[in-house]
């Protein structure tokens, strides 16, 4: 199904670079699509509480814009070493992640660790008029 989407995704944005389509018909289509696509990516609340207990080396979470990312295994690929993610394992990594200016490749790098999201209630950054507004973080 994500394939057919991203196949459609494709597709459009080809036909939107001038043969014949109605642009805005195209927009819409892809509006819908991403949606659907967004919809696949849902992922479980996990608690500060919970990530917490996720701490070492050998089992890593860390939470950036009320996300949580298991880790584990990118320790040790990380170009920025192990050692600066270690400080922030089991813990909230934002400031530290975003003070570092992580390039847009790092930040679509990221998506691939994602394995849910913290309860509205433990949002930050997320909720209310804190909305992220960074570019480059993920929507
Ligand atoms: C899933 C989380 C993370 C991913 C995918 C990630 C990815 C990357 C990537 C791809 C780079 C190379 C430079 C760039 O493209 O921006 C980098 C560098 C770096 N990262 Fe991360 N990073 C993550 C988390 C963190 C955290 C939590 C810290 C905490 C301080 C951190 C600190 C650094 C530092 C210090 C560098 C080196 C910057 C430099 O030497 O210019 N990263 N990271």
């Amino acid at each position: 199904m994500a394939f057919a989407l991203t196949n459609l995704l494709q597709t459009l944005r080809i036909g939107s670079l001038g043969i014949n389509k109605s642009d805005a018909s195209d927009a819409m289509l892809v509006e819908k699509a991403k949606a659907k696509i967004d919809l696949q990516l849902a992922v479980p609340e996990i608690t500060l509480e919970e990530v917490a207990h996720h701490d070492s080396f050998d089992d890593c979470w860390i939470v950036i814009y009320d996300r949580v990312y298991d880790v584990t295994h990118f320790l040790r690929e990380h170009p920025g070493g192990d050692d600066v993610i270690m400080d922030h394992a089991g813990r909230d990594a934002t400031i530290a992640f975003h003070g570092t200016g992580h390039s847009r490749h790092a930040v679509e790098q990221m998506r691939q660790f994602l394995i849910g999201e913290l309860p509205p209630d433990q949002c930050i950054f997320r909720t209310g008029q804190n909305k992220v507004l960074s570019s480059g973080i993920p929507d």
